[in-house]
Order: structure tokens, then sequence, then C-alpha cells
């Protein structure tokens, strides 16, 4: 099955399990490959035939720097529920990584694989 890719897609947002946390935005990351068929599109060259990835950033940006969860996992369920519900990809394989969470690491984070 063909994907539709987005890369380190950063958006600051209330997560965490601390009081601290839910003071301040933090950063987080997303990595997502959206299975779909893109040969419809390739054949007709026309947006309205593929997933728009500007659409599909720009409506995650929006949820999640309104959302206040504790974990990480929550919100990679309903980011991941929401690209499902609002388009029609097949399957949704989403990365969630907090840069600033713990220390001497690159990142912490869940990797989640959700499908229709
Ligand atoms: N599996 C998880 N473990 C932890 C989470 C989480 O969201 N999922 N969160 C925290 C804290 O909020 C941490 O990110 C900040 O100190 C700890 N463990």
């Amino acid at each position: 099955m063909d994907k539709i890719l987005i890369r380190q897609l950063k958006v600051d947002a209330i997560i965490g399990i601390h009081e601290w946390e839910k003071q301040n935005k933090q950063a987080l990351i997303l990595d997502l490959d959206l299975s779909f068929d893109c040969k419809p599109a390739a054949k007709s060259d026309d947006i309205n035939d593929t997933l728009d990835y500007f659409k599909v950033c720009q409506q995650l940006t929006d949820f999640i720097s309104a959302s206040r969860f504790e974990l990480i996992e929550t919100l990679a369920e309903k980011s991941a529920q929401m690209i499902l519900d609002y388009y029609p990809c097949k399957k949704v394989k989403l990365s969630l990584f907090k840069p600033e969470a713990i220390n001497n690491t690159d990142a912490v984070g869940v990797r989640i694989t959700r499908s229709q």
C-alpha cells in the first residue's frame, strides 16, 4: 500500500503527568505514515484525488496545540483517530516524541498503528 509521509511535524502542547507540565506548553514532534492509494492522483495530477498533507498538518497542529492530556499515549490515540475520522486513509502509523522530557535522551515517545 502506498503512503503519504509526514516527518518531524513540530507542535507545542500541554502534555504531562507533573504539575509543572500543566502550566506551560512543551515541544512535541510527530512522524506519520498514512496508507493511501496514490495511483489516482498520479494519473489525474489533481490534489483532490489524494490526501493533502498540508491540510493534515494544519488540522493536527490545531488539535494538538489546543489539547491538554497527561500521557503521550492518549494524545497519540486521539490524533490517529482524528485522521481516520476525517481522511480516507486505510491505516495510520503515528510516532509522537517528547524531546524535552528526559535528560540525556534525544527524545522519548510512543508509536501506534491504527486502521479504519
Ligand atoms: N509511557 C509514558 N511514561 C511517561 C509519560 C507518558 O506520557 N507516557 N509521561 C511522563 C512525564 O510527563 C514526563 O514526560 C515528564 O517528566 C513520565 N512517564
